[in-house]
């Protein structure tokens, strides 16, 4: 099974630590820049519960050195894909398949959704539709992150917490390819559940995202001190039940209370959600995929989103003051 980690930063530097550990798949990576240049010097570093591996994984700078794949990982942030197409495009043959490991919503969201939005394309992730085109939703199995991880150094990925990684086909379908997948995540140490409604699952995290993500960094406050403080508690629970609303009339089953998923979010603790973290490093914010799709679907479902715009006008804001989106 040929495997290609595109964009192994955090997330994809972990999942491709984990499959190269265990060996069982011909499992290569794109990186770039001076991670990419460790990694080939000192391979593919992980710390995980104290203990520290190193993986010696082929790695490329351009993937047509590396050809077709059965499987490629996109753990990209959200807003790395569209510039990423042509480099991705020697990776895919027909019969490739493609993870989309990413917070937010999905590119892919509404193919195969059974829905009267069948094929609509969420200009917030994927603008004009180019990555529809280029990668193709027929490619795509959906994944849920739920890992905590960091890139501590060039070469070197520091896990923090968690090990599952949720996967299903757009279309709820059991299918082979998800279920070989799934098995070799499983036999490199990781928890990989197969799911017949993966938009749900989406959902349920993405609550915590658009609303905890944004409001920390316009706060610069932890996860445990939002939900601490009454007003930006209420805030986000505001932000929730707008989301809530669109996204149960677009068929999504929330499994979980609005006020027990604020819990979980609190009793992650005093940690800086990733917004803030990439603020505070001057990087790119992923606002698009995590709030401003959230309210285009509202637009396309005819549900307002009063608190959700002004929290969204605000870190938009923001972060162009500090150079961290366009
Ligand atoms: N980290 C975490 O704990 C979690 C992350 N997620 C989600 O997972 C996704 C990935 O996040 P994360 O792993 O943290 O992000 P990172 O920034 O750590 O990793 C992305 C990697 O992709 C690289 N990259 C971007 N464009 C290209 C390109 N054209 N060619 C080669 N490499 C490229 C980046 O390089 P460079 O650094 O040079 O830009 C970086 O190494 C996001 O959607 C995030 O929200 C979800 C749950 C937890
Ligand atoms: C910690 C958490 C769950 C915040 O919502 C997250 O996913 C992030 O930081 O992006």
């Amino acid at each position: 099974m040929r495997v290609t980690v595109f964009g192994a930063g955090a997330i994809g530097g972990y999942v491709a630590a984990k499959l190269g550990i265990t060996g069982a798949v011909d499992l290569s990576i794109v990186a770039r820049g001076a991670h990419l240049d460790a990694i080939r010097d000192s391979g593919l570093r992980l710390i995980e519960a104290g203990k520290e591996t190193s993986t010696q994984v082929r790695a490329a700078a351009q993937a047509e050195e590396l050809g077709v794949q059965d499987y490629v990982v996109l753990a990209l942030k959200a807003h790395s894909l569209a510039p990423a197409l042509d480099q991705i495009a020697p990776l895919l043959g027909p019969n490739t398949a493609v993870v989309t490991m990413q917070n937010g919503v999905p590119w892919w969201y509404f193919y195969k959704c059974g829905e009267t939005l069948e094929g609509t394309r969420i200009d917030a992730v994927d603008p004009g539709g180019m990555i529809w085109r280029g990668i193709g939703p027929e490619r795509v199995i959906g994944s849920v992150v739920y890992p905590a991880v960091e890139v501590e150094a060039p070469g070197l990925i520091r896990h923090v917490e968690g090990t599952r990684f949720s996967l299903g086909e757009p279309s709820g379908e059991k299918s082979d390819r998800v279920i070989r997948l799934a098995a070799e995540l499983v036999k490199a140490g990781l928890q990989s559940p197969v799911r017949d409604d993966i938009r749900s699952e989406i959902w349920v995290k993405l609550w915590g995202n658009l609303s905890f993500n944004p409001i920390s960094a316009l706060t610069g406050s932890t996860l445990a001190t939002i939900v601490g403080d009454d007003a930006t508690r209420a805030l986000a629970r505001t932000m929730m039940l707008e989301a809530r609303a669109i996204g149960e009339s677009l068929g999504v089953r929330f499994p979980v209370s609005v006020d027990r998923r604020i819990k979980g979010a609190g009793d992650v603790g005093e940690h800086k959600t990733s917004m803030l973290q990439d603020l505070e490093r001057g990087r790119p914010l992923e606002i698009d995929a995590l709030v401003t799709a959230v309210q285009e679907l509202g637009r396309l479902t005819g549900h307002s989103t009063p608190t959700i715009d002004i929290v969204l006008a605000l870190v938009r804001r923001l972060a162009r003051e500090r150079g961290c989106y366009s």
